[in-house]
């Protein structure tokens, strides 16, 4: 990994009236990086990825992606991956009809379209209508568009959203996958065991601001301190019981149905 930013915001912030949805964020995220954007609901985390996308305009403050400033060469774009509102789709077209639409605007091979499908597992969906797959399909079409053009960068709001538990570790596999090839992802969530998992670098944000920023080892360490202090040993068997709960669940899925590595 180098340490050339890939995507850097200075003071961001965007209010909406007397709301400071995103309020002076600093953030750089380095090539090849998965960086994780931590926070509650209604903390600023989709406001921000508005803006890194161009999609709203910041009250102040400025985002570069690639080195250049957004707004005044979008050519960018077509370097970046992107998944903000989870599952879109148009309804009356097919799986393969709305990525062979996205492979079309961005130019991808002709190709992109089955080895996308392939990648999010939606063999056995590919001719089903988008408005009929189920939510965490649906969010698996998403994540087949963001990547179907091989993207340097991957913006993606709650990826997980919708997915059952094999599928979210089978997009954590995919996206570790895609971090190990050279791409940079960004990422946020509202769950702190998602980007726990997988983000090399984890922002937590509150109220628009960046509260802490750590390593996921880092991280580990203050949580694993927090456990011990705030929980009684009766609620931490719970949550080790739900976890191995987990592990069986997945342990039980078909091996067809398992991430492909
Ligand atoms: N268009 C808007 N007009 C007014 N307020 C808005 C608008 N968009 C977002 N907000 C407010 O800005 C704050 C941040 O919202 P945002 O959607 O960015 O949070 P979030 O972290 O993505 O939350 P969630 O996980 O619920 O999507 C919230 O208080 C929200 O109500």
């Amino acid at each position: 990994m180098t340490t050339e930013a890939v995507l850097r915001t200075e003071s961001l912030t965007k209010h909406y009236g007397r709301v400071r949805a995103v309020d002076g964020l600093d953030l750089e995220v380095r090539r090849g990086e998965i960086y994780g954007l931590l926070g509650r609901n209604g903390a600023g985390k989709t406001t921000t990825i508005r803006m890194l996308l161009g999609l709203i305009r910041p009250t102040s403050g400025t985002v570069q992606v690639f080195g250049h400033p957004i707004g005044y060469d979008q050519r960018w774009l077509r370097r970046v991956g992107f998944l903000v509102e989870s599952a879109t789709a148009y309804p009356n077209l097919t799986v393969a009809e709305n990525l062979d639409i996205h492979r079309r605007l961005t130019g991808a091979a002709r190709s992109s379209v089955a080895e996308a499908i392939g990648r999010l597992r939606l063999d056995d969906y590919a001719d089903r209508r988008a408005g009929r797959l189920s939510l965490g399909n649906k969010q698996r079409l998403s994540l087949a568009r963001a990547l179907l053009h091989a993207p340097e960068l991957l913006i993606l709001d709650e990826p997980a959203n919708g997915l059952d538990p094999a599928g979210i570790v089978e997009v954590r596999e995919l996206l570790r996958e895609l971090a190990a090839s050279g791409v940079t992802v960004f990422m946020s969530s509202h769950l702190l065991a998602e980007v726990a998992h997988l983000a090399d670098r984890i922002g937590i944000v509150d109220a628009g601001r960046l509260v802490e920023e750590a390593s996921r080892h880092e991280l580990a360490t203050r949580a694993r301190a927090y456990v011990r202090d705030a929980f009684t040993e009766a609620e931490r068997a719970e949550a080790l019981i739900t976890a191995d709960l987990e592990r069986y669940f997945l342990a039980r899925t078909a091996p067809s149905e398992r991430p492909v590595r």
